[in-house]
């Protein structure tokens, strides 16, 4: 059996919603709609979707928070609903957009009070603090209460605060959300670390490709609650036939530019916008234009995943997910 273990997991939500002066609809919400899949201890593994697609839901009975419908999971071989507290010892979380800090309380009184509400062993919990202290950059904010830390800073205590128990497995929901360039990289050469040296089995959702590029050898999409695509990012580039765009800074305005392997997408004053295939290398393009056009800058964007995703599944983004009862 694998470490993460889903089969046909559901999770209906019934809500009700008025539908004229007095009378009430009873409608169901599909949020995951039967996803099976293993994930093996160790991988690094990136659950991505457009909004609403069902990531948090799943996570959220991944942690035990939510009970499914149906369908069956485990994650260390622990069924997470019915028990809760014993996986929280082999599980650490992360949520980007809201932290498990204590607010009012320096980060260092924050781990004193995970330390006592896990029962770290003290050694354990020394050796861990010192580690992420050391490698999350955290020594000059231990004392600083946690609503005076940047957000890059707090996301760091958070993670810091997830990995003090030693948990086997580690779930992210956007860590890298509203970070800056720094921070965003910070956490990203951290996860990838820890994922090395600890073996620590981590599942992450992402708005942000570059994350899974830099962290994930494995993505899986869903959408409408079912899961879509699940392999690595170039093959998922190529169902998607995701296309990276160049944004070129010309000199002064000219006419669309015309190299091999790029097609000219707009122009606004001196700056042009062309796009190659997400698989294939930005070096002859950038080479290409270089060679022919007098440039001030250039950069490439990458396609970001939604635009992936929907030229993906473009034809079944609007199908029915809800039910009228
Ligand atoms: N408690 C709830 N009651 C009713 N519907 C819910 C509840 N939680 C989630 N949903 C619905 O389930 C669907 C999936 O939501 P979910 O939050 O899992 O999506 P998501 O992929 O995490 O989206 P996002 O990227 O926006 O966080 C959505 O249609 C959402 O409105």
């Amino acid at each position: 059996m694998a470490f993460i273990e889903l089969d046909g997991l559901e999770k209906v939500f019934t809500v009700r919603r008025r539908a004229g002066l007095l009378r009430r609809e009873k409608r169901e919400v599909r949020a995951v709609d039967g996803i099976s899949f293993g994930v093996e201890r160790g991988e690094m593994v990136g659950y991505i979707g457009p909004n609403g697609a069902g990531k948090s839901t799943t996570i959220k009975m991944l942690t035990g928070i939510l009970t499914p419908s149906g369908g069956r999971l485990r994650v260390a071989g622990i069924d997470p609903s019915s028990e809760r507290k014993r996986l929280a010892r082999r599980i650490g979380v992360v949520f980007g957009q809201r932290t498990t800090l204590w607010w009012d309380l320096p980060l260092r009184d924050s781990y004193t009070l995970v330390h006592r509400m896990y029962r770290i062993p003290d050694d354990r919990f020394r050796a861990n603090l010192a580690r992420c202290v050391e490698l999350l950059d955290l020594g000059d904010l231990l004392d600083v209460p946690v609503r005076q830390l940047s957000l890059g800073q707090r996301m760091r205590g958070d993670i810091a605060a997830a990995l003090l128990h030693d948990p086997d497995v580690l779930y992210l929901d956007e860590p890298t959300i509203g970070l800056d360039v720094v921070s965003k990289a910070k956490v990203r050469g951290f996860l990838r670390d820890l994922n090395a040296t600890q073996g620590t089995t981590v599942l992450l959702t992402t708005h942000d490709l570059t994350d899974i590029e830099q962290l994930c050898s494995r993505v899986m999409v869903i959408d409408h609650g079912r899961l879509m695509y699940d392999g690595d990012l170039a093959g998922l580039h190529t169902a998607g036939d995701g296309e990276r765009q160049l944004v070129v800074d010309l000199a002064h305005e000219s006419a669309p530019i015309e190299v091999p392997g790029a097609r000219f997408v707009r122009a606004e004053g001196p700056r042009q916008w062309l796009a190659f295939p997400a698989t294939a290398s930005a070096a002859p393009v950038v080479a290409a234009v270089a060679a022919a056009y007098p440039l001030a800058d250039l950069s490439v964007r990458e396609p970001d995943i939604e635009a992936v995703i929907a030229k993906m599944y473009g034809g079944t983004r609007d199908a029915g997910r809800e039910s009228v009862r």
